[in-house]
């Protein structure tokens, strides 16, 4: 490695901590008896084999309620028919910044699972705290546990 390849290499990091945040539409989506559904992230992706709430890149040209509603059907093959904005987590991943858009999911029709063949459980709130979800999860779990 030269010296003109350490300045790129670093050129580059500087680059990305200062690139905008990835902008991620997430779903709460409520279920009967206070439990919400949650499936795991797969293995390659990006804090693969972490437990998450359903939700993806917004994007170009889309509003976030639409990338919601988007992803939902995608995922978990769902209408969400009403649904709430409930938190903004802003969170540095040691490879990338994220900005989480998260929104309960108070209505939604159609027979929900995963479409990749994720796993996927209706968890009660008070028991979110026993899986392991991505390090930004833990203040939308806090959030859920102690409502403001
Ligand atoms: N969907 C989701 N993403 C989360 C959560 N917590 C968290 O840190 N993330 C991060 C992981 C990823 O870096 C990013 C969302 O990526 P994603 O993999 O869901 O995006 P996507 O559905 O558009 O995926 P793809 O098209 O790239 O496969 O947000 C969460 O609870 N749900
Ligand atoms: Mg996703």
């Amino acid at each position: 490695m030269n010296l003109a390849h350490v300045a790129r290499v670093k050129n580059t990091n500087i680059v990305m901590a200062n690139s905008d945040p990835l902008h991620v539409a997430v779903g709460v989506i409520e279920g009967t008896d206070g439990h919400v559904f949650i499936s795991k992230r797969h293995q390659a992706l990006h804090q693969g084999d972490k437990w998450e709430f359903p939700g993806g890149k917004v994007e170009a040209g889309e509003t976030v309620y639409d990338a919601l509603v988007r992803e939902l059907r995608e995922e978990c093959n769902i209408e969400v028919q009403s649904a709430s904005p409930l938190t903004v987590i802003h969170h540095q991943y040691q490879d990338k910044r994220v900005m989480l858009d998260v929104w309960r999911v108070t209505s939604f029709s159609g027979e929900i699972g995963q479409n990749e063949g994720q796993e996927w459980l209706w968890v009660p709130i008070y028991a979110l705290g026993a899986y392991q979800f991505p390090e930004a999860n833990q203040a939308i779990i806090d959030l859920l546990e102690n409502p403001l």
